[in-house]
């Protein structure tokens, strides 16, 4: 998306040809920060730490990893061992797995003479069609909030909630939640965005109201609390949140606080929607609480904030005692009978077994 009068990817490729550059998204929205990542050491890094996040954008940025580790070491064995470092950087975005999973399948037969070029190919084709399937999803997101609109009062905004951040800055370009919200802006539909903070690494206050102000969406940055309380008022639309893993039978893992916004609207007739593409859908799982891997954060990101400092510099500093020890569950699971339906690039889909079997009927038997 448009960062000033420039149009970014989230990443590119370097004109060096072997090494990318990233939006350090650590530093936002107080800094807007590019990094050159030229290894596989720094691209673990980048992923593990959060440079880039989002599980599109993850699995987009490890698969430049395998094609640098191919520049380095064609070798099967440097394959499934770059395989297995940029797998265990985070365990709960399954568009890491896919990506990894297609570039491997993609490399495996080529002699090791055509593997670099070929990761490379492959590299961004992978991220050329994170921004097809986006572009997409906001399409069929559009038509929902198209939907709403016309059912209120002429002018009066659609309220949107969303938690996190699966805006542009998840995915190669155009998000997949933000997706439909920056359609509709486009399309002069009037919509204002409720913006969960989404604690702790805040996310939403930093990122998505950053994306917000920066495409001219009206919005108001609220506590990750005040969602239920807005929803008993009638005060949101509709619930938009992107996912890390959806199950087969339409389950939704997605960042820590998902499922409460899913419970609240539940109670208060709010839709729920959740926007995919279909690499975030894992075909192997069915029972998300069960089946899908939780990734357990530092306490400290719970214990400290970054922020920027009444002299501008930006900073950490501590919200609770030293000696108090913090839990940080990163994710959650909504289960499916919570969500009203999985925006995906095909189009909306039950988040059930025969739903998502009738939007993709190819995967055949899950
Ligand atoms: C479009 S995927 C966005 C998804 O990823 C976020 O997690 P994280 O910031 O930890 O990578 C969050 O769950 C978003 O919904």
């Amino acid at each position: 998306m448009n960062v000033g009068d420039r149009h970014y990817r989230t990443i590119w490729l370097s004109d060096d040809r072997r090494s990318v550059e990233i939006i350090d998204q650590r530093w936002l929205p107080h800094d807007f920060r590019v990094e050159r990542i030229g290894s596989v050491a720094g691209i673990a890094t980048a992923i593990r730490d959060m440079w880039v996040r989002g599980a599109p954008l993850i699995g987009v940025t490890a698969a430049y990893g395998v094609a640098m580790q191919m520049t380095d070491d064609p070798s099967d064995a440097a394959l499934d061992a770059v395989w297995e470092t940029l797998h265990e950087t985070r365990p709960t975005a399954i568009n890491l797995r896919w990506a990894l999973d297609e570039m491997r399948r993609f490399l495996r037969p080529l002699p090791p003479e055509q593997r670099a070029e070929a990761a490379y190919r492959r590299a961004r084709e992978i991220a050329d069609e994170d921004v097809g399937l986006n572009r997409a999803i906001g399409e069929n997101g559009l038509a929902i909030i198209k939907a709403i609109a016309a059912r209120k009062p002429k002018g009066e905004p659609v309220n949107i909630l969303t938690h996190c951040n699966a805006g542009w800055l998840a995915t190669v370009d155009y998000g997949t939640a933000t997706a439909p919200i920056y359609l509709a802006t486009e399309a002069g539909i009037p919509v204002h965005v409720y913006v969960d903070e989404t604690r702790p690494r805040n996310q939403g206050a930093q990122l998505t109201a950053w994306e917000m102000a920066g495409h001219g969406v009206p919005h108001t940055l609220i506590v990750d609390n005040a969602g239920g309380h807005l929803m008993q008022r009638g005060e949101i639309d509709m619930v938009i949140v992107g996912t890390d893993r959806t199950t087969a039978d339409g389950d939704v893992c997605n960042k820590i606080g998902t499922y409460l916004k899913a419970l609240a609207a539940a109670d208060n007739h709010v839709p729920f929607y959740v926007a995919l593409p279909s690499p975030t859908i894992d075909w192997t799982v069915h029972d998300g609480l069960v089946e899908i891997p939780i990734e357990q954060r530092s306490a400290d990101e719970v214990s400290l904030v970054w922020g920027k400092t009444s002299d501008g510099e930006i900073a950490q500093v501590r919200i609770s005692p030293e000696t108090t020890p913090a839990a940080n569950p990163a994710f959650d699971v909504t289960p499916a009978r919570l969500v009203t339906g999985l925006i995906t690039e095909r189009g909306v889909a039950k988040a059930s077994r025969e739903g998502l079997k009738a939007m993709f009927p190819e995967r055949g038997q899950i």
